[in-house]
């Protein structure tokens, strides 16, 4: 990575990226040099393998769930993050490999709850809380915080909408309206000058990639766009909850949130950006059983005069210079297996039989590009660093 070099309060020599002045915006993360002044939290861990003292503190709320250990998953292989504070509720004052053995090895604050949390040793947050639970308590910490919320809080910029769909009226108002939309493949320049963004949901990242680039280019109608989707039993989060036991789950698939899901209006609005007028959609999710992975399989309607082989093409074109979204060859299947663990999305595009109709097959890891991979693409390009720093694990197979 190409960086310049400050002296800092580690007593070590911390590397910045080089455009980090790019993002002075008055909430810059680095003209405020917080990242340069405390010198307790420097452990073993927190040196990258330069030998450099880790440039950026983060925190993790909501460090005992599911995608919370995955952020801490991808964060050990990140140079320039190290974590100084996790948070948990009902696992409060538990250490962290107690609650996730598989990453035992590194070295971890212990979990606390929130309100104890001390946020002057911290200088990013990702917010891996409930939906509803996160707008409260981020309208209390200090306002220089980079701030990566996973939850849908902040995803509809419509308040009403939001209180509609969420039932209940939006609690933090007044951040909405910083808040920039963390899909880094449509909003990448927003993002580097955001100072709190709103991951989008699972289900939208695997919809919103394939489509927008079409609606864009005027290629598919906006009228009867079908999306069939289906996840993988973690979209739930780790809580328990009986209708996710194994004995629920296993050996069947089930449809939910029928005309009802909360992943509606977030799919719509960015439709909608992308198309400038309203776009509607039949939206319809399956749990399936397998622990993680994501499927869209979307039906759609092309312009007239476009054929399939043009859809295919243009993503091919939009999307030749992106890292984590790969057009596959003409008749290769995506398959969640092949994404699994990693922040890739696999797409392609077929031809039904119905003449003027296309199939496009969209697959992500929720866990990962639908959620904690692509919040750490964000705050990577929030900070100026390039966007796959963490995020160069490929494919877990089988
Ligand atoms: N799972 C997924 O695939 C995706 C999830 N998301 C969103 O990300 C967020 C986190 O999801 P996920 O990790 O799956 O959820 P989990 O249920 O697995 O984890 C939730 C975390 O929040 C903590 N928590 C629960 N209630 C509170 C509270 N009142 N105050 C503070 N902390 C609390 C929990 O602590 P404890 O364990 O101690 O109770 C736990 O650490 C959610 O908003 C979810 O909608 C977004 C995209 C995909
Ligand atoms: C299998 C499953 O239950 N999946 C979750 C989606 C997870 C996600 O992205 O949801 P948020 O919008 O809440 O962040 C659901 O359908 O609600």
């Amino acid at each position: 990575m190409s960086s310049m070099a400050l002296g800092s309060g580690f007593g070590n020599v911390v590397s910045l990226p080089k455009n980090a002045s790019r993002n002075s915006n008055g909430r810059s993360f680095w003209i405020r040099g917080s990242a340069v002044s405390s010198p307790q939290i420097l452990e073993t861990s927190n040196v990258n393998s330069k030998g450099s003292a880790k440039s950026v503190r983060v925190g993790v709320l909501g460090a005992s769930g599911y995608t919370g250990a995955e952020i801490v998953r991808l964060l050990a292989s990140h140079p320039q993050f190290c974590i100084t504070l996790m948070t948990a509720d009902r696992k409060a004052g538990l250490s962290f490999g107690s609650v996730f053995p598989h990453l035992i090895t590194q070295k971890l604050p212990d979990m606390i709850a929130v309100k104890d949390a001390d946020f002057s040793n911290v200088d990013a947050v990702f917010c891996c809380l409930p939906n509803g639970t996160t707008q409260e308590i981020i309208k209390g910490l200090p306002n220089w915080l980079m701030i990566v919320d996973l939850s849908a809080d902040f995803r509809l910029r419509n308040l009403n909408e939001y209180e509609e769909w969420y039932g209940q009226p939006h609690k933090a108002p007044e951040l909405q309206k910083e808040v920039i939309y963390g899909l880094p493949e449509v909003w990448r320049e927003e993002i580097q000058n955001a100072r709190l963004v709103a991951n989008p949901g699972c289900y939208p990242t695997s919809v919103q990639l394939p489509l927008v680039p079409l609606i864009k280019a005027h290629l598919i109608e906006l009228k009867n766009i079908i999306i069939d989707a289906k996840s993988g039993v973690s979209g739930a989060g780790r809580a328990a909850k009986e209708a996710n036991l194994y004995t629920e789950i296993s050996e069947g698939i089930h449809a939910y949130g029928i005309t009802k899901h909360r992943h509606v209006p977030e799919i719509e609005q960015g439709l909608s950006d992308a198309s400038g007028s309203n776009v509607t959609v039949s939206f319809t999710p399956h749990l399936m059983p397998m622990s993680r992975g994501m499927q869209s399989t979307i039906y759609v309607e092309m312009s007239s005069g476009v054929t399939h082989v043009d859809l295919h093409q243009h993503l091919l074109s939009s999307y030749e210079h992106e890292e984590f979204v790969r057009v596959l060859d003409k008749g290769a299947v995506p398959h969640t297996r092949n994404v699994r663990g990693s922040n890739y999305c696999y797409m392609n595009v077929f031809p039904d039989r119905i003449p003027g109709r296309a199939i496009i097959i969209s697959v992500i890891d929720n866990l990962v590009k639908g959620a904690s991979g692509q919040a750490l693409q964000n705050l990577n390009l929030m900070l100026g660093y390039p966007e796959n720093l963490g995020l160069r694990h490929q494919p877990l197979f089988p």
